[in-house]
This record gives structure tokens, sequence and C-alpha cells, in this order.
């Protein structure tokens, strides 16, 4: 089958890891008959200095156009100066909301080989980690209004409306019960209108899902709990702002931020594939990012917007793979351990790929 793949590679390392994923996807395609056919466009910083805006309509047209979009990272040092809409991440967050897409799934977990990179004591995590945030994703305080005061007083307009929380819930609830059954709720209805109608309405869409257990965890405590006892959660559904705090505190015990895929989906099959890290300016242009989270994002696109569930596992698998056999980039490795560069870490999951007929759970031509 043949697909067309928008590439918005983004700004600082965004380049380096869209790179190592399209490497590996282009070995799927080959070991199963597909065609992966890109079409580039520019979002975020690479935007503003082409194009004077951080997402230009010929983007959005292009998106709309392919079956799906990966996307690297947008931002840096370089435009943190500009006004609020002029800003890279008014890009990401404007192509979000012109797809329509509502659903940021982010699935965190421990890769048994990667016990080590894990900075909580062993018995924190002996009951392992695979969760996943289902983070609301085009509402919440960063859609909201937003102004200055003459006098400098800052202000944010953090809203939920009823349907918009209904649509999340709902689909937290349907993955659960693909999953674990159980829905962690996280919000801070103790002190936020927001939150109380978030509550009130996922309480009254649990009742449609009588087999799926649910329970309510105020977000300084659902932080808490993440490191004292991150084995106790399934899927924790939250809002925007919450899901994109709590993730990254998932992500790290995974070993580290650059091992955390994501999926952003919608009504339809066009889906939007990101790592949950940023541009990582620190590290931009030094070959010295993980690849992996945008490698098991576009495993993601596979399964999700593609419905190429073999492809997908395969891709996951070399992940694996490469795990087992030591390979690690700076972020994930202990002291003592060689350190891969970006592109060596891409070559070696295009390189399991590859040697599929060592997979033997794995057909070549399943969908092919
Ligand atoms: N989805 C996106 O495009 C996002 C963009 N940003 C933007 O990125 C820029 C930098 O933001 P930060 O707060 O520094 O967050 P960041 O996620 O870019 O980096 C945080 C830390 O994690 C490390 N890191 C991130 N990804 C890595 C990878 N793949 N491999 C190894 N190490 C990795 C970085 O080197 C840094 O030390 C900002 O302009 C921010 O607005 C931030 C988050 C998400
Ligand atoms: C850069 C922001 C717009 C969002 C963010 O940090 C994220 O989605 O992880
Ligand atoms: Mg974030």
């Amino acid at each position: 089958m043949k697909y067309a793949i928008a590439v918005l590679k983004g700004d600082g390392i965004g380049p380096e890891i869209v790179a190592e994923a399209q490497k590996c996807l282009d070995e799927v395609a080959k070991r199963f008959g597909h065609e992966f056919a890109y079409r580039e466009a520019l979002v975020g910083g690479a935007a503003i200095d082409a194009c004077g805006t951080p997402l230009p309509q010929e983007t959005i047209d292009t998106c709309l156009a392919c079956d799906s979009v990966i996307l690297g990272a947008v931002g840096g040092p370089k435009w943190d100066g500009l006004p609020a809409e002029m800003r890279p991440e008014k890009g990401l967050l404007g192509i979000r909301k012109e797809l329509g897409l509502f659903v940021n799934l982010r699935p965190a977990k421990l890769h048994a080989p990667l016990a080590d990179a894990c900075p909580l004591k062993p018995e924190r995590i002996a009951d392992g980690l695979d969760l996943v945030v289902c983070r609301e994703l085009t509402g919440d305080v960063y859609f909201g209004a937003k102004h200055r005061d003459e006098d400098g007083t800052g202000h944010d307009d953090m809203n939920y409306s009823i349907a918009e929380v209904e649509r999340i819930a709902h689909r937290a609830f349907r993955m659960a019960r693909q999953r674990q059954g159980h829905v962690t709720s996280v919000d801070k209805a103790n002190v936020l209108e927001t939150s109380r109608v978030w509550r009130e309405t996922v309480q009254r869409v649990a009742l449609e899902y009588p087999d799926v257990a649910v329970d309510y965890l105020y977000v300084d405590n659902a932080a808490m709990q993440l490191v004292l006892n991150p084995g106790q959660f399934d899927v924790i559904l939250t809002g925007n702002l919450f899901g994109d705090i709590l993730s990254d505190e998932a992500s790290c015990i995974t070993g580290s931020i650059g091992m955390l895929p994501s999926a952003s989906l919608g009504e339809t099959n066009l889906g939007m594939y990101e790592p949950i890290h940023g541009s990582a300016p620190d590290i931009a242009g030094k070959n010295k990012a993980n690849p992996i989270a945008t490698v098991l994002s576009t495993a993601m696109m596979l399964r999700y917007s593609f419905g190429l569930a073999a492809e997908a596992d395969a891709l996951e698998r070399a992940v694996e793979r490469v795990l087992e056999k030591g390979c690690r980039t700076g972020d994930i490795a202990k002291a003592d351990e060689r350190v891969l560069g970006c592109s060596d870490m891409g070559d070696a999951i295009a390189a399991e790929i590859q040697d599929l007929s060592a997979m033997p759970s794995f057909s070549t031509n399943s969908n092919a």
C-alpha cells in the first residue's frame, strides 16, 4: 500500500530525530512491501524564519492532504523573545487545533533492559510501569484567551466545556477496556471550577462503563503517586496542562524523556505522531539525541492511522532488541557504557528491522 506522510521536522533536534524515524520506516516499507511518500512542510521556528509565521497555511493544507503527520519538535532560544502569537509553540498548538487532534496518547513503559536508567528505587517499580496518559489536547488554559493589563498583570483563561470533557473521557474509557480496565482521572477539583466540570463529567461518563474501574486524584497527589507507586496506574485521563506535566514526569521513570512517544488523534484516521519532548536546544546539532521516542511514535502511526499492526509490532520489537543488545544514547547510558549517536541508534534499529528473519513471530508480508 502507498501512504502519504506529512513530515514536520521543526527545530533543534527535530530534523535529527525525524531523519532516524524515516530511516526505520523505510526499512519497514521494504520488508513489508509498502510505500511511504513523504511531504515536508514547515512549522515552528523554521517556518518563522522562512515564511514569517509559525504555521503557514501551506503546512495545514499539506497535513490535511496526507494520511498522517510526523512532527519532530518546535522552539528554541532564538525565538523566545517573540510575541505570543508569533512563537514556534503557537505553530504546534495551531496544527493540533487545525487537525482536530483532541486526544494525546502518551504511553510510558519501562523497558526491562533500561531498569538501571530508572531513577526510582527498584522496590518502587516492582510492579513495572505500563501506563498511558490520555491527555486532552485542544482545550484548557493552553487555548484560553490571554492578555496583559496595563500594570503588567498576566491572564490566561482556563476553560473546559462539558462536550470537550465528554469526548476525551469516552476515549479513555474505551482504551481502558483494551488494557487493564482502570481509569484514573486527574484534576484539581478542590480548587478549580474547570476541574469540577471535568470531574462531574467524567463521573457521568463512567456510568456508561461499569466494567471499567475508575478513581479520581488531585493533580498534586497524582504527581506524588507517580513516583511512589507508578505501577498503580493504567490509563491516566487528564487535561492539557496536567497531562503535559505528568507525562514528562512519567517519562523519566522509563529512563529518559527521549523514550516516550505520542499519538495525537481526532475523529478520523489522520493523526499526528510526535515525541513528547521538546527541541532540546542544549544537544541540537550534536548527533546526541535519542531518536527512540520518535521511532516509537511512528509505530503508533502504523497502528492507529494505517491499521498496520504487524508492522508496528516489528518496529517496537526492533527497538526492544537494540535495547536488549545494549545500544544506548547518552540519556539512557550508564557511566561505563558505550554511547551511540542519534544516527547510530537509527542505524541499529533499522538493521534489526532488516533482520526480521531472526524474529520468527513476524511475517513480512502479512499486510502487504
Ligand atoms: N512538542 C514540542 O515541540 C515541544 C517543544 N518544546 C520546546 O522545546 C524547547 C526546549 O524546551 P525544554 O523545556 O528544554 O524541554 P526539552 O524536552 O526540549 O528538553 C528537556 C531536557 O531533555 C533532554 N532531551 C529532550 N529530548 C531528548 C532526546 N530525544 N534525547 C536526549 N535528551 C533529550 C534535553 O536535552 C533537555 O536536557 C522550548 O522552546 C520549548 O518550548 C517543549 C516541549 C514540547
Ligand atoms: C510546547 C507546548 C506547546 C506543548 C508541550 O510541551 C507538549 O505538548 O508536550
Ligand atoms: Mg510538554
